[in-house]
């Protein structure tokens, strides 16, 4: 049950990477490696970029923090969000949010995203979100929707979005037992009865939703829009994506147009979902918002006020994925029964957290079911990506 914020928010310490054995550590030094690896595999690069990834690899496993060039497009942004306290120091020592969104600031920058020059918007994430789009999994996801009845979809359809979470290439690449994450796993925090009371079948309102990996998340994130719309719950929706390629999947706007087409190209049920949501974008029912903050390395509490502004007026707000629940909850190790609702009482609107859990970071648990966690699992169940919650603050 969601709980009234206190007015004392309680506090916690900002979570680092500094400490070895750490998840966050290992995230710094096992998978950003690899993830350099997996780019310079899947791309014919030239000397330049091999060059520019050779010094990213020392420099973020060894080396210090460095500044983005004088003219880099965005450096005045990146001074506001803090680069300046970060220049100089280990990746380590300083928060791991912020390590984390830099490490793929910089990878863009390695491989010539940004330009000028013939490499200028290449994504070098798409050909695994394309596989992954592609994949025989897609097919199967998609051909169980014709099969769901009208009283299962409201349900069916925002747990495929719940577990959708699972899509997360980055993920992927460190977790060994990925295969595993097919068992079902109980919901460690169920808000959903909540949720639905904020999308009654006659409301107009706007929902936004904060996306999180494309592919096999992004298709259940759109379904489920088709639905809310298609169902009245909804008069709007707004979906936020990425301004540029982040964290492996995290979806932008090709991906959307990429898992469009994959519905439209479906087939029975999937296609039908897929055309109601090309019409909406057409008039302007469903719109795509690529906030610049969606890949800034702070929490949301520190959202400028435009994005405030926007998110105020929605209905409700659904932040999808771990790396949106670091965010709003600010990244920080907060005891597991703190309540999601003082830890969130910065949000500007009714929001409410889809997410698998992959990362040390947790709020809002009953005592009991922290401790029949960390009884069967010690503390594995924070990071494996086998359990999930929902949660919401009216
Ligand atoms: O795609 P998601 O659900 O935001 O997960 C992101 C993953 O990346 C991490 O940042 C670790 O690199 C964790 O937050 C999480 O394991």
């Amino acid at each position: 049950m969601p709980d009234t914020p206190s007015p004392h928010p309680p506090s916690a310490p900002v979570i680092l990477g500094n400490e070895p054995g750490s998840f966050p550590h290992s995230v710094l030094a096992e998978r950003h490696p690899a993830i350099i690896r997996q780019v310079r595999d899947a791309f014919p690069y030239g000397p330049a970029q091999h060059r520019a990834l050779d010094a990213l690899l020392a420099g973020c496993t060894k080396g210090v923090v460095e500044p983005l060039p004088v003219d880099a497009h965005d450096r005045a942004r990146w001074e506001a969000w803090g680069m300046a306290e970060c220049v100089g120091r280990s990746w380590y020592d300083i928060p791991w949010l912020w390590s984390e969104s830099y490490f793929y600031r910089q990878l863009l920058d390695a491989v010539g995203h940004f330009g000028p020059g013939p490499w200028q918007g290449i994504d070098p994430f798409r050909p695994f979100k394309l596989a992954e789009l592609d994949s025989p999994e897609t097919d199967e996801e998609l051909a169980a929707l014709g099969a769901l009845s009208a009283d299962d979809l409201d349900r069916a359809l925002l747990h495929g979005s719940l577990w959708g979470n699972r899509a997360d290439l980055g993920f992927r690449l460190s977790a060994a037992h990925a295969g595993s994450a097919d068992t079902a796993p109980g919901l460690v925090a169920d808000d959903s009865e909540t949720l639905w009371s904020l999308l009654p079948s006659t409301g107009a309102g706007t929902l936004c939703l904060i996306a999180d990996n494309a592919g096999r998340e992004l298709i259940p994130d759109l379904l489920l829009i088709a639905h809310l719309l298609e169902r009245g719950r909804i008069g709007r929706a707004v979906l936020h994506i990425k301004p540029y390629p982040y964290y492996v999947s995290d979806a932008t706007t090709a991906d959307v147009l990429d898992a469009l087409r994959r519905l439209t190209g479906a087939r029975r049920a999937a296609v039908d979902y897929g055309r109601v949501l090309w019409s909406a974008m057409a008039d302007g029912r469903l719109a795509l918002r690529a906030h610049p903050f969606s890949a800034a390395p702070l929490p949301y509490a520190d959202m400028p006020d435009d994005l405030r502004g926007e998110l105020a007026t929605a209905a409700l707000t659904v932040v999808k994925g771990d790396l949106n629940y670091r965010r709003l909850v600010g990244d920080r190790l907060w005891a597991p029964t703190t309540p999601f609702g003082d830890v969130t009482a910065h949000f500007p609107g009714p929001v409410a957290a889809l997410r698998t859990l992959k990362s040390d970071v947790i709020t809002g648990l009953a005592p009991d079911t922290e401790a029949a966690l960390v009884a069967a699992e010690g503390q594995r169940w924070r990071t494996g990506g086998t359990h999930a919650l929902i949660q919401v603050r009216t």
